[in-house]
């Protein structure tokens, strides 16, 4: 299988001056899960952000399901957009909204009947485990369950591609240890996830790779493509 996102030296320079991501290469495969680890400041979310579009490179190649994303014009954003599903720490949530529109918005914004959008929403709350608080407002629910409508909204189009920020920043550890269950199930449909997180403790007792960035950079190379030998160094 390829790789579903693979930079080439990629770096990031925001206006300022400043690099918060310096000559990055990295590969995630086709249905692989990864963390993303390293020191506030690192460049976790900027790598996250310039996968999603949110942020372009100043150098270097982003590729995402085999689509050079330099490409990708600004009005063809959204489309992009639908292939990968992003989850924040804050989780985004739109607090006039109820649970169900919250996770609607993506099938909304693409225009889905309403028949769909009815069935994916709940299908996708049925997976989070909060079918029965379609109707409740976002700040009624706990800090975990607000976290799983993100995951629900991040779900619904079903992408192949799910970009995590800090998901369980701000989660006790139970509450991190059941999002990560999620992660995993979904990553056991095929799906490539690729999660920045601080909670190396929880991420090394599980069996997926991690690529550490520090100062812009990735700490170990061998890690930033673990199944090819004998590549460039
Ligand atoms: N929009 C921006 N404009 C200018 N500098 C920025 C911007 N976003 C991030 N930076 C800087 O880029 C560097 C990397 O930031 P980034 O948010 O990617 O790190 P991080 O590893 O995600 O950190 P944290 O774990 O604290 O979220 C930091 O020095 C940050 O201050």
């Amino acid at each position: 299988m390829g790789d579903i996102v693979y930079l080439h030296r990629v770096s990031k320079r925001y206006p300022g001056g400043h690099d918060a991501l310096n000559d990055v290469t990295l590969t995630l495969e086709q249905g692989e899960m990864a963390f993303l680890t390293g020191h506030s400041g690192a460049g976790k979310s900027t790598l996250l952000k310039l996968i999603a579009l949110i942020e372009r490179p100043s150098r270097g190649q982003v590729v995402v399901n085999n689509q050079n994303i330099a490409q990708v014009r600004r009005h063809q954003v959204a489309r992009y957009r639908r292939n990968v599903g992003v989850i924040f720490q804050n989780f985004n949530l739109l607090n006039d909204r109820t649970v169900f529109d919250n996770v609607a918005l993506p099938l909304v914004i693409r225009g889905e009947t309403r028949d769909t959008i009815a069935r994916r929403v709940r299908a996708a709350l049925d997976t989070v485990g909060l079918l029965d608080k379609e109707r409740q407002y976002p700040m009624v629910l706990s800090g975990g369950e607000q976290q799983r409508v993100g995951i629900a909204r991040a779900i619904v189009a079903k992408p192949p591609l799910i970009l995590a920020d800090e998901p369980t920043g701000n989660l006790d550890p139970a509450l991190s240890a059941e999002i990560m269950e999620l992660f995993q199930r979904f990553n056991e449909v095929g799906v490539s996830l690729l999660i920045a997180t601080h909670d190396v403790e929880l991420i090394r007792s599980m069996p997926y790779r991690e690529i550490a960035l520090q100062s812009g950079q990735v700490l170990d190379r061998a890690a930033a493509a673990p199944f090819e030998s004998g590549g460039a160094s």
